[in-house]
């Protein structure tokens, strides 16, 4: 099987303003020295109005931790009021978009075409969209959940090629995992990405779905990443509240490396 390198993406979500960004980032590169990134790929994603300021301290500091944007609009430029342009972030020097996050789903009525459209941008413009899906309790309680999760990754991908596929990173969120303190099973999540990945290969290509990093979040701290990521489908995680406390951050990242602790 293709190795794939471990992803561990902390998604700030709407917390921190840029001089609190500024204070993580340099806690979070002294606890993390670069002999980790050998074996992992870590990456944090704050709100737009921090990400010059990340990029400032990233590139100044020649710092191996990269920097992605938590959206990305469907369009180039134009009349469209608060929206942020893939062109935009490329041009900060960002490397990952996540689209269709549950939060933005859930608020903002982002539909899996809204989703397809803002993946298609992202990859237009050279950033590597992070594609969230995952399903509610009631899905989850009907057992109903890897059928969910399968239609919402194919419509969500729909139509794109097997290039533009494998140029992507997946991220399987159970909504009622998210910031809730109930961790999915380590094998209810391979259960999902297993499924994730076999969807892959019907759409695209063998080659396409060995190759896909496929994340797991909701609730990962440093006590659960291991066994996650442990799994053969599970290759990172996508981390929201435990990515705000660099020193459990920079652990759960040697973690998914696989160690030593910092
Ligand atoms: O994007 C991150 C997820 O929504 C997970 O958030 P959480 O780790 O706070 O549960």
């Amino acid at each position: 099987m293709m190795s794939r390198k471990p992803l561990i993406a902390g998604n700030w979500k709407m917390n921190l303003n840029h001089l609190e960004a500024i204070a993580l980032v340099q806690k979070l590169a002294a606890s993390l020295p670069a002999k980790y990134f050998d074996k992992v790929d870590v990456t944090v994603i704050p709100p737009f109005t921090d990400i010059r300021s990340v990029q400032t301290v990233i590139d100044g500091d020649k710092l191996l931790i990269t920097y992605g944007a938590q959206d990305v609009s469907a369009h180039d430029s134009g009349a469209y009021t608060g929206e942020i342009s893939g062109a935009f972030l490329k041009k900060l020097g960002v490397t990952f978009a996540v689209v269709g996050h549950s939060e933005r789903r859930t608020y903002h009525n982002e539909t899996d075409e809204v989703v397809l459209a803002k993946t298609k941008a992202a990859l237009k413009h050279e950033l590597t969209p992070i594609v969230c899906i995952g399903e509610g309790l009631e899905i989850r309680e009907a057992g109903d959940h890897v059928e969910y999760n399968v239609a919402q990754l194919k419509g969500s991908l729909a139509g794109l090629s097997a290039d533009d596929i494998a140029k992507t990173v997946i991220a399987y969120e159970p909504v009622w995992a998210i910031g809730t303190g109930r961790v999915a099973s380590a094998a209810d999540a391979q259960e999902v990405c297993a499924a994730i990945r076999g969807a892959l290969e019907e759409i695209a290509d063998a080659a396409t779905a060995a190759s896909v990093r496929i994340l797991y979040g909701g609730s990962v701290n440093a006590k659960n990443v291991g066994e996650l990521v442990g799994q053969a489908d599970v290759d990172g995680a996508l981390v929201g509240g435990a990515s705000l406390k660099p020193d459990e951050f920079a652990t759960l990242s040697a973690i998914a490396a696989g160690g030593p602790l910092p």
